[in-house]
């Protein structure tokens, strides 16, 4: 698999929602932050519909559909979800898992406990045409799981990597990477398509596009959190340079 190839960036527009929220209300509104992020070159739009609807709602996921772009609807595998993704019919869909009282996604699916749901699962949303991932420790039993789900793709957590980075824990930094290479190579292996994301910013995701079976990265805290600074354009902008500087490298 070629490296070379240019990554996809995901803008997941979720946190646009959660300030929109916190007063109720229609501002700021993600769709036209997803309108923005393409404007400045993002390949695609993700969105997470929390099954508490804690940021998007299902007006949001309606909406962004309509937007001349690629949708990743991000949710929990559950017959309401089910039935609202075959109704929307985005381009892809990753599946995750949710807990009600965390703060956001802590870990992977849990692919191996949760085969036997899965797999009819899944084979609906293959059915419809939706691109399915799932969402996943980078762990090559997981990563086997998901061949035998038969999803096509996966999306690598990076959260507990960029947790120790943001830390300054070095040596379990340096550790979760080795994971993350070793299970990005292992996809090539079993065919999977790669994707990685959670808690990146502009270094970590410089540094993860070096990996050649990365071909799309989902990043969305960091860059909103950014655009309050310096504009959801420059974030996004600076994101794809950094992105490309990785895979360049
Ligand atoms: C799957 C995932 O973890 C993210 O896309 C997430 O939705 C970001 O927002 P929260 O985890 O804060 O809901
Ligand atoms: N799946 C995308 C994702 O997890 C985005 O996470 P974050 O960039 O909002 O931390």
């Amino acid at each position: 698999m070629s490296g070379s190839k240019k990554i996809r960036l995901g803008v997941n527009i979720d946190h646009v929602a959660t300030l929109r929220n916190a007063r109720g209300g229609f501002v700021p509104d993600p769709v036209r932050a997803a309108q923005l992020a393409l404007a400045a070159g993002a390949d695609g739009i993700t969105a997470h519909l929390r099954e508490d609807r804690r940021h998007i709602v299902d007006e949001d996921m309606i909406r962004l559909r309509r937007l001349p772009a690629p949708l990743n609807f991000e949710m929990a595998a559950t017959e309401q979800m089910l039935d609202i993704v075959l109704r929307v019919k985005p381009n892809a869909c990753c599946l995750v898992p949710e807990k009600r009282t965390e703060r956001t996604t802590e870990g992977g699916l849990d692919v191996i406990g949760g085969k036997k749901n899965l797999i009819p699962f899944v084979d609906e949303l293959n059915r419809a045409g939706v691109r399915v991932s799932l969402f996943i420790e980078p762990s090559i039993a997981a990563l086997e799981a998901a061949v035998e789900i038969k999803a096509p793709v996966v999306e690598l957590h990076t959260g507990a990597w960029c947790n120790a980075l943001e830390l300054d824990e070095t040596e379990k930094a340096e550790a979760e990477f080795l994971r993350l290479r070793e299970a990005a190579a292992t996809c090539e292996k079993l065919g999977l398509e790669c994707h990685a994301g959670h808690g990146l910013d502009f270094d970590s995701a410089r540094t993860i596009a070096a990996l050649p079976q990365i071909a799309e990265l989902n990043i969305g805290h960091f860059l909103i959190g950014e655009a309050v600074f310096i504009g959801l354009e420059a974030s996004v902008q600076q994101m794809i340079a950094a992105i490309a500087a990785g895979r360049a490298a």
